[in-house]
């Protein structure tokens, strides 16, 4: 019979801790321990799982077949730190609620890891691999908090981070050695288990690629000896040390926000580049051309088409790609990756996409895919209140960029990425892909080009935003999980008392359970906390939620899919 694994993992945002919320005071972490430890003390007081809970407080020892591992971070180097975590006595009841669910399902609780503790400067390869790992299921939770932030961008207030608490019950895993790490990746749909092997050999490798790549650095005999291997090999070094690169940079969200994003997986730069006169100009010179030329072309990229005219059309844009707009990526992708002065950016493609809502044969969005070329600039040149949606999705962050009118963003072309599907109006924007070239790499390097191999190209199509389904099930008579054993996603999101009944707590809520449905969770959990009068449980009902006092008494269930 297979055996079944979950974790649980907790994760409050706050805005002192959270990494992404941009507000970060002192640091509490002391009071957040405490409450953490308290909270876990009363997680002891709870009888244990048919599977024999034990619990370890702060433990780092290896996860173990039927043991709960709470782990509480207590944070570090306020800047390094990731993420700690709070865990309330709402948490605990959810926790608890959450077990039921475990036992009624005849699963087994492997985890229940409360925070991760930024280890970099002494942590061995492989215990950063895990770490990685770890932050990839912190980015799950992060991803939904970011989707709010994002949708909510004209009403910034409808959706203050810290008061989204999210609680996650992932999916199951076969390999119990590797639960919590497999469950993360599977979180944010990697593959499970290889995640880990697979980030430390591109750690190794984008070590090599720096060699290769900046001939400042004395090659060891080793990467002189890389030079001669197939430049194939090479590119996958230097893939890899793109990534690593911009994956170790601070980026901003907003230009011109004051606090800079720290995650590692957000490898994205934002740079205001183009005035709205010039970019309204750049609008009217692609549609001139397409009344013009017979229309926008839907053909000249193979695999992922875009609706475009290329800059070469467009001698206006051209010159001012040429003169401003390139000078500036160029500079910014010299400073971001080190490039030596010996190494050239190259702009491979370049081009102006138009997205097109309720318009017969107008593309709406662009799949997750990765581009030609190191490096990918897109810029937006119509005003957002002209479009809804859109954004450059990012698959791994979980989250879509909206910059603002005339801002690029510039990322890594290897990073999975999305067009967001727009619901209304035009979107359009300028896209470059760009390549090196340096004497250090081999010829072919600077035509490197996405095609139909290796394999490892190969990007899916992945759905992004499922259409809402309205039909809920109480979850006492949900039965299907059983039918698919190892398959289990519930989250507990947790909205803030002073939004519960309102309008933009509604909102709140909204996104939250797309966001959540689009990720594969397939239960909702939260506390009513209904003082008698039933008009809290009635706004969770409108939501799709039931009641369920067999969890506890004021714990309400919606399930997603
Ligand atoms: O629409 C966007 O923001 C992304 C466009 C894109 O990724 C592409 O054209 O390759
Ligand atoms: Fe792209």
């Amino acid at each position: 019979m297979p055996t079944n694994f979950i974790v649980l993992t907790a994760v409050a945002f706050t805005p002192h801790c959270c990494p992404v919320v941009g507000r970060r005071g002192p640091p509490r972490a002391s009071v957040q321990l405490s409450n953490a430890l308290d909270a876990a003390n009363r997680c002891t007081r709870l009888p244990a799982t048919p599977s024999a809970v034990t619990l370890q407080l702060g433990g780092t020892a290896p996860l173990t077949d039927g043991t709960v591992h709470l782990r509480l971070a207590s944070g570090g180097d306020d800047d390094e730190q990731l993420l700690v975590v709070a865990a309330s006595s709402a948490s605990v009841a959810i926790s608890r609620a959450c077990r039921e669910l475990v036992r009624e399902h005849g699963l087994q609780v492997a985890a229940i890891d409360v925070g991760v503790r930024e280890e970099q400067g002494t942590a061995t390869p492989l215990r950063r691999a895990r770490l990685a790992t770890q932050r990839w299921r912190l980015l799950a939770a992060y991803g939904v908090w970011a989707e709010l932030h994002a949708a909510n961008e004209h009403e910034p207030a409808a959706t203050q981070p810290h008061q989204c608490k999210v609680l996650f019950v992932e999916r199951g895993v076969a390999e119990h050695t590797s639960a919590a790490a497999a469950a993360s990746l599977h979180a944010v749909g990697a593959t499970p288990v290889v995640g880990g092997v697979v980030r430390a050999g591109s750690a190794l490798l984008g070590r090599l690629g720096r060699a290769q790549l900046t001939p400042t650095y004395p090659p060891s005999l080793a990467l002189r000896l890389l030079r001669y291997l197939p430049w194939r090999v090479q590119r996958l070094a230097a893939r890899a040390w793109v990534q690593s690169m911009l994956a170790e940079h601070p980026t901003r969200a907003v230009a011109g926000e004051a606090t800079p994003y720290r995650h590692p997986m957000e490898s994205v730069r934002v740079l205001p580049l183009l005035s709205p006169a010039a970019c309204a100009d750049a609008v009217t010179e692609a549609e001139e051309y397409a009344a013009r030329e017979g229309g926008w072309s839907t053909d000249r990229h193979v695999a992922y088409p875009t609706t475009d005219i290329p800059i070469r059309c467009l001698p206006r844009l051209e010159a001012l790609w040429r003169e401003r707009l390139f000078p500036a990526v160029e500079a910014e992708a010299r400073t971001r990756l080190g490039l030596g002065p010996a190494t050239r950016v190259l702009p491979l493609d370049v081009f102006v996409v138009k997205y097109a809502a309720g318009v017969a044969g107008g593309q709406t969005e662009l799949a997750v895919h990765r581009d030609n070329g190191v490096l990918t600039f897109s810029l937006l040149l119509n005003a957002p209140s002209e479009f809804e949606g859109g954004g450059t999705y990012f698959e791994r962050a979980g989250r879509v960029y909206r910059p603002s009118l005339g801002v690029g963003v510039l990322h890594s072309a290897l990073v999975r990425h999305a067009g967001y599907p727009i619901t209304r109006g035009v979107r359009y924007v300028l896209v470059g892909f760009c390549g090196l070239e340096s004497p250090a790499l081999a010829p072919g390097f600077a035509r490197w080009r996405f095609g139909q191999d290796p394999p490892w190209f190969v990007s899916s199509r992945v759905r992004l935003l499922p259409p809402p389904r309205r039909r809920h099930v109480w979850l006492g008579r949900v039965r299907r999980p059983l039918l698919r054993p190892n398959l289990l996603g519930v989250v507990h999101v947790y909205v803030a008392p002073e939004w519960r009944g309102a309008e933009r707590g509604s909102a709140l809520l909204e996104h939250a359970l797309r966001a959540l449905r689009g990720r594969g969770v397939t239960h909702v959990l939260t506390l009513a906390d209904d003082r008698g009068s039933g008009k809290l449980r009635e706004w969770y009902e409108r939501h799709g939620f039931v009641d369920t006092a067999q969890f506890t008494e004021t714990a309400m269930v919606a399930r997603l899919l």
